[in-house]
């Protein structure tokens, strides 16, 4: 299963959560974010990477033009678009940056936002589904409806976000079907700053049968 931890700041400790056992690390480029980090330090993150770990940019509100280009002087190897892009958004950026993966964020309150993700999913790789918050776009701590997640099975690989922690990840999986998770806050001291003994513990969690 990918298991991708959002909201790094700090070189080092991506690094450690790599080697933990992160599949997947998420940089915000969303200036208003307490999690932002400029594109200089994501390079400087990125460059202590493996290969084999996604690097993945999150954005919101950001033009074609200023993605392709944070992506490219950051060394990313996906983006994120976490606030209302629409599938032509999502089709152009694909054709911009081919080779580069797309996770489309969802902030999901209803079933009719739900089924809107079958819209994305010719121009996408990735969906991930978040919570809704008012006035956060993501990070919020906030749980999803598990039991509306139930029985969806979109027509491309999808992860669940939104107020996952160590302490409710079993109960997660056992409801939901995704083919990964993605964790900010669950995981964190305090906005940015990753708690490294709630990261083991969640690979150790996820390392038993269950
Ligand atoms: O984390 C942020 O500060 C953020 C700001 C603006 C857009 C997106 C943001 N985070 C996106 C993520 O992928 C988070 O991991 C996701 O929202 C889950 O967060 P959490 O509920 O804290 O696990």
């Amino acid at each position: 299963m990918r298991v991708k931890i959002c909201g790094i700041t700090q070189p080092q400790q991506s690094v450690a959560i790599a080697s933990l056992g992160a599949t997947a690390l998420g940089f915000i480029c969303v200036p208003t974010s307490p999690r932002y980090v400029t594109p200089e330090q994501i390079q400087a993150a990125v460059a202590q990477l493996p290969a084999n770990i996604d690097k993945i940019g999150v954005f919101a509100k950001a033009s074609i033009p200023e993605i392709i280009q944070i992506v490219k002087s950051a060394g990313l190897t996906g983006v994120q678009l976490h606030a209302d892009e629409t599938p032509e958004f999502c089709c152009i950026l694909r054709q911009s940056l081919p080779n580069i993966e797309i996770i489309k964020a969802f902030r999901i309150r209803s079933l009719e936002n739900l089924m809107a993700t079958a819209n994305y999913t010719d121009h996408i790789d990735t969906i991930l589904l978040d919570a809704y918050h008012p006035q956060q776009l993501g990070g919020t701590g906030q749980t999803l409806d598990w039991e509306m997640l139930e029985k969806f099975r979109p027509n491309c690989p999808w992860l669940l976000a939104g107020g996952l922690t160590p302490d409710n990840i079993v109960a997660a999986l056992s409801q939901v079907k995704p083919d990964g998770i993605d964790l900010s806050s669950g995981v964190e001291i305090k906005p940015g700053d990753k708690d490294l003994n709630k990261v083991a513990l969640l690979f150790e969690i996820l390392g038993r049968p269950f």
